[in-house]
């Protein structure tokens, strides 16, 4: 079949040509603000209940018309529809990707190889309400008799990081009584730390791993068991350990009874899954009416990116503008600001999510796809990252778009606070996108009394070069419902910045051949012998390791 590079397509060249003549006539965003008085109607919009302001983008309508021309040149509605409809679009392992089947009302059939998922999805949510409210009444205890009052979720990647962002984000509607701990890391001290601080009698541990074979976790659930049988015998395992997985043989050989095993599917993908029964840690945390919320709001935004037309498709555009950006503009990384310090997860539950579906550069054809992929996501919440890597938004030699997200209202009394802290939101995105001339910052200092001489000396370091594209995306609270809904909207912006770029976002082979090189390297730190094919670095720090032992 002949395939046309990505830069040689007809909607990509006259991108390319409009972006060249943009640029040309040094059309800068805040000369687009001044030209268009309706501009943030016009680049703006709302979807379940999220708003999506885009007008501080280096873009105008004819950007947007060329850029959703190039949408349909790419076939992203073919794609999304192939999508929802199970196809089993994660080609290289022969998987649907249907995530959002795990948040679809029940009665709403859908089949894959004769089966309707959507039976299952909800004898799963079932399973999990009634495990949740177990053990919120105290029907469910410890051993000992104890309630439980800690919840310990040990996994990795998707099986934590969905999980441990959503119940920090929505702590406001934590059921009390129940305190949740992540572990992840392999690395002992992340172990250590939590269980110095539960009580064995009073703790439900929680194995999640689809694959119930990732080395991080299963290692932490070993520790964990062992660490537990100090104080009790094997018979009492099941009141304090459960299991999410779909490998049932791999759970049971663990010692975890069927009915304490929470399963689902190879069609729900790591970092898809906080939906599926990998959210039992949020139910826990948050009871199980507030998780059907999340599930709710995240339902509300997959019928938008259904149904809207892609000039006003929500993750569409989210998608579209970071392709301008990365691809267009050159733009390597985007960082995530999230005004809200429930959030300060979301950008590394984010990096997952994007960097791990996108970060690919082979295309359906298994050709290299010949403009930049994914981009470096990163971020931290303000006001916070105000006073740390703000200072090379505004003025270093790399332009990185930044997405600044907020709640209108605060989950808190403190009044002052909140206005202060959007305000700050606000500020950020107008100064990187006005920036401040020569002329500005020499009336300024003028006007200080400064004199010709410290004015010379101050005013190339004092100018913001502006134009910096940033998008501000608005909640009215971060509620169950609206989380769900942001979550979902950056999840299909993903999905479709992958069908752009013609790339498959739902494998992972890239995190695969550090983990089979680690197993060799473990073996030789616990034998005592250097493998020879290792080069003279790895070996090197191999003999630290032993030097240090000894
Ligand atoms: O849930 P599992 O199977 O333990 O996998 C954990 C994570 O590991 C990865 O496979 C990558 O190592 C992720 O995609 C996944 O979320």
């Amino acid at each position: 079949m002949s395939f046309t590079p990505l830069s040689d397509t007809p909607a990509y060249k006259q991108l390319q040509l409009h972006q060249q003549q943009m640029h040309q006539q040094g059309l800068e965003i805040s000369h687009l603000f001044d030209q268009q008085s309706d501009r943030f109607t016009q680049f703006s919009l709302s979807a379940a209940g999220v708003f999506l302001d885009y007008s501080k983008n280096r873009i105008t309508e004819t950007t947007k018309e060329l850029l959703c021309d190039f949408a349909r040149q790419q076939q992203v509605e073919l794609q999304r529809d192939a999508m929802f409809s199970g196809e089993k679009i994660n080609f290289t392992e022969q998987r649907a990707v249907l995530h959002t089947a795990l948040r679809a009302p029940s009665n709403t059939p859908q089949r894959i190889d004769g089966i309707d998922i959507n039976a299952e999805v909800h004898m799963v949510l079932a399973q999990m309400q009634a495990f949740v409210e177990k053990v919120h009444s105290g029907v469910w205890r410890g051993a000992s008799g104890l309630v439980i009052t800690d919840v310990v979720n040990i996994g990795i990647g998707g099986s934590d990081l969905g999980p441990k962002m959503v119940c920090q984000a929505l702590r406001s509607f934590a059921h009390q009584g129940i305190q949740s701990h992540f572990v992840s890391n392999l690395d002992g001290h992340a172990l250590d730390a939590v269980l110095s601080q539960v009580n064995p009698a009073s703790t439900l541990f929680i194995i999640s791993s689809k694959t119930f074979t990732t080395a991080d976790t299963m290692l932490n659930a070993h520790s964990a068991r062992a660490w537990f049988l100090q104080h009790f015998s094997a018979a009492d395992l099941s009141r304090h350990f459960v299991a999410v997985s779909s490998n049932q043989p791999a759970v049971q050989a663990f010692g975890i009874a069927p009915e304490n095993r929470f399963g689902f599917w190879d069609w729900v993908g790591g970092r898809y899954s906080l939906w599926s029964a990998i959210g039992l840690p949020i139910a826990l945390s948050l009871g199980f009416a507030h998780f059907r919320a999340l599930l709710d709001g995240a339902h509300a935004m997959d019928v938008h990116f259904q149904q809207a037309p892609i000039e006003q498709n929500m993750p569409i555009l989210l998608a579209m503008l970071g392709i301008w950006n990365r691809d267009l503009l050159g733009c390597g990384s985007l960082s995530i600001a999230a005004y809200h310090h429930d959030l300060r997860a979301f950008p590394n539950y984010l990096q997952q999510l994007d960097m791990e579906s996108n970060g690919k550069r082979i295309n359906h054809h298994g050709q290299t796809v010949d403009v930049a992929t994914g981009p470096i996501i990163w971020g931290d919440v303000g006001t916070n990252g105000q006073h740390a890597y703000f200072q090379h938004l505004h003025q270093s030699s790399d332009i990185t778009p930044v997405d600044f997200i907020a709640a209108l209202r605060p989950q808190h009394h403190l009044a002052e606070h909140q206005l202060m802290l959007l305000a700050n939101c606000f500020a950020q995105s107008q100064a990187l996108m006005r920036g401040k001339t020569a002329q500005q910052v020499t009336t300024e200092m003028q006007t200080q009394g400064m004199s010709d001489e410290q004015i010379s000396l101050l005013l190339p370091h004092r100018i913001f070069a502006g134009n910096r594209p940033s998008n501000t995306i608005l909640l009215d609270e971060l509620s169950p419902m609206r989380l769900g809904a942001l979550i979902a909207l950056y999840e299909h912006k993903v999905a479709v910045q992958g069908f752009f770029w013609g790339i498959n976002s739902f494998d992972q082979w890239g995190v695969e051949l550090g983990k089979v090189l680690a197993k060799a390297i473990e073996g030789d730190l616990h034998s005592g012998t250097t493998a020879t094919s290792h080069d003279s670095s790895t070996a090197g720090l191999i003999a630290k390791v032993r030097a240090a032992g000894k």
